[in-house]
């Protein structure tokens, strides 16, 4: 069992160049265990690459990441099964339904038949994937592929759901039921890091919040330490850059 006091997820200078581009600066971060944490940034500022990296799915230039205390390179087996994820542009089989896609992997990660059954039918039921059971995968909507990635993510049970970006192009009735299961996944001890642009949601459900811009992590901490007094959108703003916003003279060929 990895150790009691080892943070849900430590990051440690975790760096990343895309040819003379350094799309992740050697990033620290910690979550906490028990913690429901936000990371945000704009287009571009390593969010993807930096949880891809964190979770084991892109080989890093520098730096290293731990899973409940387990190096996600040396210790992959260790680390994958503490973790669930949802990774940005999830590649998933195709020609699959969803159920079928739920059985593969839970068999695949050596889960028990039954238990694999069981779960994906209350996964399905709960995020309203079940009238799609006869629907391929490549046939799902972008909002579905996301819910049935998220099934895939709970399905082994794990201790850290690591989401990236795991309510874009989610209808509000759909957002609203994984807000609740991700909820209930904290309030049973679980640890989450999903990655968001809408500053609304972070402050809504998350505890902590680290924000990221060209690479680097500007500030992180608990949300009240982080916002202070004012709201997580002007923090945001101030933080990455006001300066970065258009300008009035600028599209001015807009105006009538
Ligand atoms: N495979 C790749 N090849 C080249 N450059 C890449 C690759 N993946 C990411 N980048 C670059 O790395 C930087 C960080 O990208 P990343 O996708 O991590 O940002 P992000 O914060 O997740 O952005 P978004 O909010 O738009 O999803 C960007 O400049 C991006 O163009």
């Amino acid at each position: 069992m990895p150790h009691d006091t080892e943070p849900a997820l430590a990051i440690a200078g975790l760096t990343k160049r895309f040819g003379d581009k350094v799309a992740v600066d050697a990033i620290d971060l910690e979550v906490p265990r028990g913690s429901f944490y936000g990371l945000v940034g704009q287009n571009g500022a390593g969010k993807t690459t930096t949880l891809s990296m964190a979770v084991g799915l892109l080989r890093p230039d520098g730096g290293a990441a731990r899973i409940f205390g387990a190096d996600v390179w040396s210790e992959p087996n260790k680390a994958k099964t503490l973790v669930g994820v949802l990774p940005d542009g999830l590649a998933m089989p195709e020609r699959l339904t969803g159920r079928e896609v739920l059985t593969y992997l839970g068999l695949l990660r050596g889960m028990a038949k039954e238990v694999v059954a069981q779960r994906a039918d209350e996964l399905l039921a709960v995020l309203e994937l079940d009238g799609a059971e006869r629907t391929l995968v490549i046939e799902y909507s972008t909002g579905m592929r996301k819910k049935i990635g998220l099934a895939t993510a709970l399905l082994h049970a794990p201790r850290l759901l690591v989401l990236d970006e795991p309510f874009e192009a989610v209808d509000p009735v759909s957002a609203a039921t994984i807000k609740t299961i991700l909820r209930g996944f904290v309030d049973g001890g679980g640890s989450i890091v999903l990655s968001s642009h809408v500053m609304a949601l972070v402050e809504q459900l998350c505890d902590h919040v680290g924000v990221v811009d060209q690479g680097r992590v500007k500030a992180a901490g608990p949300l009240d330490a982080v916002r202070g007094a004012r709201s997580l959108e002007e923090t945001f703003v101030e933080l990455v850059g006001g300066d970065r916003n258009t300008s009035k003279g600028e599209l001015s060929w807009l105006s009538r």
